[in-house]
């Protein structure tokens, strides 16, 4: 009887002999990952240290898992197979600060398609040429040179509310307020207002679709070959995969008219009139050494990564502000005493730099910066050659490290006992007592790659805050949200709340007598 040569074998039995190498190899990389990978000896529970669908299942939840492994496991746990979440602020400082070597982690910031964004940039040395150009377009004294634009918008928000004041309808305060970035962004840096609040719906449709490609992100950092076509895809099947990615390309391509009208404005010597991001990023002059001028394709996806960073971040500092003021009168009623004493006269300016010497209104705006956290889940980084020592553990470089504002700035080590109450008072003590709070904040992140808008969002905020506020010293109530609502999240990288546009999203309204 002949025997069955190998190849027989292979053909006859390939589905079974398929099968059983999937699962030696499945069997022997977590054998691997847990218990001789460099990170083996990190604490943390066995499934995050195999893979990373552990991280994908929790997907815009896993913030609150992470949380959850740290009360089980300390201040340091693995949280995929190689990336490592800390807790202890000190951390913070050794990743985050300027001149630090950690670069983004590209797994992650890969994700959000906006590679050739200062924001997406990974290496730092990239990093820093880009950021560099970007720089003036925001710094402190630009903002307060064109402090007109945000006054203006503040203006809308207060002429909408009384509009539904004497319509008696409640007034959409949360997009509202997402309005208001997203109408001084488009205003100030591409000097092409988006105009939101004076649209029917402030802008919802807008802030619904980028809500809805936000799976994206953490589709994305599973499957990244996934991103890489999504990249590549035509503008023209965007609707056609999506509705949300239709809309949010329809719109990066409004931001690629604008680019060539620039540049054919600088190719015929026109008048560029005010200086905007694409006119300040096409220009060669005062530029760091290296820079060179972005194409069409790449300034596209700068000033996109702009709007989107602006947009959510400060509308959701502002929302839970203003929902907190208005849900507890005690703190509605001094936050107007301090405004009524610094500006006695209702019709008054409100300047920046006058709002912001206001202790009561500052400490409103960090408890409202505080509890919406910015960008509520982890901001990965590199661990650099020769690799560091975290809590006792020793990370080798290429190592993932992250931390997070979410766990920053709710420590009850730091905060008290209940550090989700929002209590303005925190913020009027010493200045050593103010010092040892910020050690804690890091709403815009910090060193070097800390937001570039940090003064615009100041600015949006003690101005709208302010105006609000000032106009409309009492009365004004919240209509139906509740707390739990507002301390609902989903992290998209910008959070969002899991149903803004809902009827019950932040709403506020004057309740008529008779
Ligand atoms: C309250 C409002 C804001 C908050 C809480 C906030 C928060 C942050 C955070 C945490 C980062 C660091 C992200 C990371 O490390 O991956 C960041 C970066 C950035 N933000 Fe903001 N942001 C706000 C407003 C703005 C505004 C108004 C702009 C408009 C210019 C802006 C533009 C950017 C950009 C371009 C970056 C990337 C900076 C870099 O990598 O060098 N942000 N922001």
């Amino acid at each position: 009887m002949a025997h069955p040569s190998i190849l027989g074998l292979l053909v006859n039995y390939k589905w079974p002999i398929l099968a059983a190498a999937l699962v030696a190899y499945v069997v022997s990389t977590c054998v691997y990952r847990r218990f001789f990978h460099p990170l083996a000896s990190v604490p943390g529970p066995f499934l995050p240290a195999v893979t990373k669908f552990y991280q994908s299942y929790y997907n815009c939840r896993y913030y609150l898992q992470v949380e959850k492994l740290h009360q089980q496991y300390g201040p340091i746990v693995r949280i995929t197979p190689n990336e490592v979440h800390l807790t202890d602020p000190a951390n913070y400082e050794k990743i985050n600060h300027v001149g630090t070597k950690y670069a983004k982690s590209l797994n992650y910031y890969n994700a959000t398609c906006v590679p050739n964004s200062t924001f997406g940039t990974g290496p730092n040395d990239v990093h820093r040429i880009r950021r560099g150009a970007l720089n003036p377009m925001f710094s402190r004294q630009k903002v307060l040179d064109l402090e007109g634009i945000v006054q203006d918008k503040a203006r809308k928000v207060c002429a909408r509310m009384q509009t539904g004041i004497d319509n008696n309808e409640p007034v959409d305060l949360h997009h509202a307020f997402r309005a208001v970035s997203v109408d001084v962004i488009s205003d100030f840096a591409f000097g092409e207002c988006y105009d939101f609040l004076d649209k029917d719906d402030i802008g919802a449709k807008f802030f619904t679709m980028a809500h809805g490609i936000g799976p994206a992100l953490w589709a994305f950092q599973q499957f990244p070959s996934l991103q890489s076509l999504a990249l590549k895809t035509p503008p023209w099947m965007a609707p056609y995969l999506s509705k949300p990615l239709g809309y949010v390309t329809g719109m990066q391509m409004e931001c690629v008219r604008q680019i060539e009208g620039v540049k054919a404005n600088i190719e015929q010597g026109k008048s560029l009139g005010r200086q905007n991001i694409f006119t300040t990023l096409l220009d060669e002059e005062n530029k760091p050494d290296a820079y060179q001028i972005p194409t069409t394709w790449q300034l596209k996806d700068e000033a996109y990564s702009v709007l989107v960073a602006a947009a959510d971040t400060t509308g959701n500092a502002m929302t839970v502000a203003a929902f907190n003021v208005l849900n507890n009168g005690d703190i509605y009623r001094k936050l107007v005493a301090e405004l009524e004493a610094a500006f006695p006269d209702l019709n008054a300016d409100l300047p920046f730099v006058e709002l912001e010497k206001l202790p009561y209104l500052t400490g409103v705006i960090k408890e409202g910066l505080r509890l919406s956290f910015g960008v509520i889940g982890r901001l990965p980084r590199v661990v650099p050659a020769p690799g560091a020592t975290f809590n006792d553990h020793f990370l080798p470089s290429g190592t993932i490290v992250s931390m997070s504002s979410w766990m920053m700035h709710r420590d009850t080590s730091v905060f008290g006992p209940d550090p989700m109450k929002f209590a303005p008072e925190r913020w009027t003590g010493s200045i050593d007592e103010v010092r040892r709070l910020d050690a804690n904040m890091v709403p815009f992140g910090r060193g070097t790659r800390q937001c570039v808008g940090m003064p615009l969002a100041y600015a949006e905020l003690y101005v709208t805050l302010g105006s609000l506020f000032r106009r409309f010293p009492k009365g004004l109530k919240v209509w139906r949200t509740t707390e739990e609502i507002m301390q609902d999240y989903e992290d998209f990288f910008s959070s969002y709340h899991p149903d803004s546009s809902k009827q019950e999203w932040f709403r506020a309204y004057v309740e008529k007598s008779g």
